[in-house]
């Protein structure tokens, strides 16, 4: 068997006392859906901080496509290929779908987003391909309807959709959604799910995502991760999980 795209080895968070993580250790492999579930507080967004190098690990380490991360920034997790979104989407209101879409780009290239805007600048063969490529991501998203619309005005599915296809649009290797479907009716949810799964399909992106609707979970991941007070209490596909004690009485039960 290869070797997983993200191993998580022994990892541990405190915030001035609080342990947040404690000796986590698991493997995603290349080109699965892997959900990280558990009550609120478990610890997951935290460590989708430490694996795009918002946050430190206290202790322990994340190997990604085979080699270390030692001094982990968000930029440098950008450029070796990890994309992300956010729990509270965090987007440029006043922007169009487009210019949203490309700013996932311009930490990459050496056109800044005014210049591509605008149409101006030093390098306008990047500028063209950068477009080009995000148009692709935005009619794959299916919201090409919307490309010069100003997102503040889109409904909130759309907006998590721009979300996506900003994180999308440098072919992330990992991409990890953190609560991707969280607020949505049930329209918006099956469609972004449906979304999620060509993601995987069609790019063959890995994806980490954080979800607390357990039908969508089960659904749509290969693996899932249960968290419980920052430690991990399942790990398996979706039916083994389901069946542990542990994970039933921490999570799909009444202990909370
Ligand atoms: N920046 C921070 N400063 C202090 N404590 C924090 C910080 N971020 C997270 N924590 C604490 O770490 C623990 C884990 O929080 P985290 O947000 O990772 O959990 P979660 O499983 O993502 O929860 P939720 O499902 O509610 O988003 C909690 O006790 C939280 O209060």
């Amino acid at each position: 068997m290869s070797a997983p795209i993200l191993d998580v080895q022994q990892v541990s968070l405190s915030f001035r006392g609080i342990k947040a993580l404690t000796d986590l250790s698991f493997a995603v492999e290349k080109g699965e859906i892997c959900a990280l579930i558990g009550p609120n507080g478990a610890g997951k967004s935290s460590l989708l901080n430490i694996v795009n190098g918002v946050y430190r690990a206290s202790s322990g380490r994340i190997i990604f496509d085979g080699a270390p991360f030692d001094r982990p920034t968000p930029m440098a997790a950008a450029q070796r290929g990890i994309g992300r979104t956010f729990q509270n989407n965090a987007l440029f209101h006043r922007m169009s779908v487009l210019d949203n879409v490309l700013t996932g780009l311009t930490r990459l290239g050496r056109c800044n987003l005014l210049e591509i805007a605008f149409r101006v600048g030093r390098h306008p063969a990047e500028r063209r391909a950068f477009r080009q490529r995000a148009d692709e991501i935005i009619g794959f998203l299916e919201i090409g309807a919307y490309r010069d619309t100003v997102v503040g005005g889109l409904p909130y599915g759309l907006q998590k959709r721009v979300e996506m296809a900003r994180a999308l649009v440098a072919s992330p290797t990992l991409l990890l959604l953190d609560e991707p479907i969280a607020g949505m009716n049930a329209e918006e949810k099956t469609e972004l799910s449906r979304l999620i799964a060509e993601v995987n399909r069609v790019f063959g992106t890995t994806i980490v995502l954080i979800e607390h609707d357990i039908g969508v979970v089960m659904g749509l991941s290969h693996h899932v991760v249960v968290l419980d007070y920052g430690r991990k209490v399942g790990d398996g596909t979706p039916a083994e999980v389901r069946r542990n004690p542990e994970v039933i009485a921490a999570y799909l039960g009444t202990r909370h």
